[in-house]
């Protein structure tokens, strides 16, 4: 390998990626090094050895350039293994002098998470029963466990070289010793607390009594503020004193803030903040071992606190992974093989990462059903405005080549009539003729190169028009009257049955004819099926009436007849809603068993559910969850999340129940004429 590198090495730089980091240098071959090796601290914290072993070799090959940058050759460093075989690393510095000595708190809060702290740092020992001494394995290392708050005094005064232990009692002590790393657990706060209400802050205590664990901190509080206090100590339970008479106030420790609330006291101050840090003896403090010892725990910090997040950008967005995964210097891009897009792959805080997959998902690219959607943003159907014969019009090309542009992920364009019979409106979309076919294309195609998803919304009225929009008398499930602008529906028929599924096929036939990538079903707005589904209008009894699964037969037998039609090759969404079955208890029949079989016996022959209701977050059946959060229990496939999502607040809020693939937008939320960047901002801050 060493040798294939020198070769490659001499090589021109912008042909081989060795000879580029040959020629920038040991500066940017050194900062390759230090990345490598997070990664593989990063990866080694993960069960998953593949990716552990693939960091390790772009350790080794980054170490070899360099060796090859310094002139270091393979023999060189076997030279010097050999030089140790005899003896090494810490064994071998454990015969060199005597053994170091470390306080490690034996009960009590930090205890265990010492422990484990010292198992990670490969630090091993067996410590026999109540016995407060162990010596390490494989270490110049003793142990020595004693009571959390005398460490430091042992550290600082005695004779034990280092010691872990909490930030407040190194405070309380004052003893000189150096705290060379904090270790990010036993996190809380030191606070002046008195019973709720009682005092408007910590100066209203003048003249009170105080009782704490912490009496030096204390005092030091209240004599830089001139405050006459009363100290006196205790060493447990000190939110009691309280209520036992004892003091006016205290002065204890807050993590959850559970045992404040419960003793029925406020925070009236902080005096500080603190958490388990590794101290050592100044005498001690430079030495190497020290280094080593500050280098494992820092690392194993790290690793805790850190994840590392790979994922897939348009290129042209790369600025937008480096602000929101700056990583610790900055995201490593990659490509991907596929033109105009790179792989970024960055190493952030744990603590972000559901902020930053939410950032990431919204706004970032993803996979569906085959396709890569750029984001997860979806624009809601312009509705009317098509010419009289149902062509697409100007008005229409307009409105979603603007949108195109501005880079919605997914289209759904207008509710079309699949049949005249089924047209609803005057200025509807159609996709029922032939002659809609040339300018769905035209649009199609450049909404396409604008790289949105689209689809289309495939409606028939039923009940819902009248004889001089769509020249029959309506057909529905029933006789249906929607009031004075329109006729009265007739019931349909088998024969009926048969000519509106073939209705639908031949559309979504049109729609793969065109290009769409996937078509929606209207199952909602009163239409044709959601008359069939509401009881309020399908009164039959016969196989389309009455039970869940007939009121759904003439859905079901039309999207298995689209299915078939285009051999599974183009998505189906179905549109639906429940609001006015369910909140308005419009449709008595429609309870949560009822809603919980309807996804049940649709399943099978959907692709994605757009469920839409009055507002993303009302809550259903009792009260208790959305509708998401409902439908996300009984099925995995896709849904998109739709219903009053006019404010950035309202799609954050949908966002965080972490149940929708893509989110449906209000026309409100995308009138701004930057309208992306905006959302952008508010929920990637
Ligand atoms: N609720 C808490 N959350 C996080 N850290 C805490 C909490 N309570 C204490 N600590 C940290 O742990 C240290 C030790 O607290 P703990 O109450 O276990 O000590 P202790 O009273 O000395 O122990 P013990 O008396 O049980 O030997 C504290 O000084 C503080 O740094
Ligand atoms: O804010 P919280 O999460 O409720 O934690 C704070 C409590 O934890 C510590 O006490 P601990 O339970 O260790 O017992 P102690 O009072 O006897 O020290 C501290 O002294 C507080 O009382």
């Amino acid at each position: 390998m060493y040798q294939r590198l020198i070769e490659r090495g001499n090589q021109p730089a912008d042909t081989s990626y060795t000879a580029s980091l040959l020629t920038a240098g040991a500066h940017k071959i050194l900062k390759k090094v230090a990345e490598e090796s997070a990664e593989v601290l990063m990866a080694s914290v993960s069960s998953d050895k593949t990716h552990l072993t693939a960091e390790i070799a772009d350790l080794y090959y980054h170490v070899m350039v360099l060796m090859i940058n310094k002139g270091i050759t393979p023999a060189d460093v076997r030279a010097e293994l050999e030089k140790r075989s005899a003896l090494s690393g810490l064994a071998e510095k454990a015969a060199l002098r005597k053994p170091y000595s470390m306080a490690v708190p034996k009960k009590g809060r930090i205890a265990e998470r010492t422990e484990i702290l010292l198992k990670k740092a490969g630090l091993n020992y067996t410590r026999r029963h109540r016995q407060d001494v162990a010596y390490c394995l494989n270490a110049p290392l003793m142990l020595v466990f004693l009571p959390a708050h005398d460490i430091p005094l042992y550290v600082g005064e005695g004779e034990i070289h280092y010691g872990i232990t909490g930030q407040d009692l190194v405070a309380e002590n004052d003893v000189c010793v150096e705290e060379v790393e904090t270790l990010a657990y036993g996190i809380c706060k030191l606070c002046v607390q008195a019973p709720k209400g009682k005092y408007a802050d910590a100066e209203a205590l003048a003249g009170k009594r105080v009782v704490t664990s912490f009496p030096r901190l204390a005092e030091q509080y209240f004599k830089t503020r001139e405050l006459p206090i009363r100290i006196r100590t205790v060493n447990g339970s000190v939110e009691a004193a309280c209520s036992l008479g004892l003091a006016d106030a205290v002065v204890d420790l807050v993590e959850s803030g559970e045992t404040m609330e419960a003793a029925g006291l406020e925070a009236l101050d902080t005096i500080m903040r603190t958490e388990t840090v590794f101290i050592a003896n100044p005498r001690v403090a430079e030495d190497e071992f020290t280094q080593i010892l500050k280098m494992r725990f820092n690392g194993i910090k790290t690793a805790e606190q850190n994840v590392i997040i790979e994922y897939n950008i348009p290129s042209a967005r790369l600025p937008d992974a480096v602000r929101i995964t700056p990583g610790s210097k900055s995201p490593t891009v990659m490509d991907t093989g596929e033109a105009g897009w790179k792989a970024v792959k960055s190493l952030i805080p744990r603590a972000d990462i559901n902020h930053v997959i939410e950032r990431i998902s919204l706004l970032e690219s993803f996979t569906l059903y085959n396709h890569t959607i750029r984001n997860r943003i979806v624009v809601p159907p312009s509705d009317g405005n098509a010419q009289r014969d149902g062509r697409v019009s100007h008005t229409i090309f307009e409105y979603y080549l603007k949108l195109a542009k501005q880079e919605a992920g997914t289209l759904i364009l207008d509710n079309a009539y699949v049949a005249q019979q089924g047209k609803s409106s005057p200025l509807q979309l159609g996709i029922s003729e032939e002659e809609h076919i040339n300018g769905l294309k035209n649009l199609v195609k450049i909404l396409t190169d604008e790289g949105v998803y689209v689809g289309i919304r495939f409606s028939h009225a039923g009940a819902k028009t009248n004889e001089k929009i769509c020249g029959e008398q309506p057909v529905g499930p029933s006789e249906i009257n929607f009031g004075k602008d329109y006729d009265n529906s007739r019931e349909f028929d088998e024969d009926d049955a048969e000519e509106i599924t073939m209705y639908f096929t031949h559309a979504i036939e049109r729609a793969e004819e065109i290009g769409f990538h996937f078509v929606e079903v209207n199952a909602a707005q009163q239409m044709l099926f959601d008359q069939c589904i509401n009881t309020r209008y399908n009164q039959r009894t016969d196989k389309y009436g009455g039970p869940m699964e007939n009121r759904l037969r003439l859905l079901i037998t039309v999207l298995d007849a689209m299915r078939t039609r285009v051999k599974g090759k183009i998505p189906i969404s179905l549109f639906f809603s429940i609001h006015d079955k369910v909140q308005d208890k419009a449709d008595p029949d429609f309870s949560a068993q009822d809603f919980d079989q309807f996804i049940r016996l649709l399943e099978p022959h959907v692709d994605f559910f757009h469920p839409i209701t009055i507002h993303v977050m009302n809550k259903f059946f009792g009260e208790e969850v959305t509708l998401l959060e409902w439908i996300r229990n009984s099925t995995s496939k896709p849904l998109i999340a739709e219903g009053n999502i006019k404010s950035t607040s309202v799609l954050k809020e949908a966002i965080g129940l972490e149940k929708a693939e893509m989110y449906c937008l209000d026309k409100g939320l995308l009138s701004r004429p930057n309208w992306l960047q905006f959302i952008q901002k508010k929920i990637t801050g």
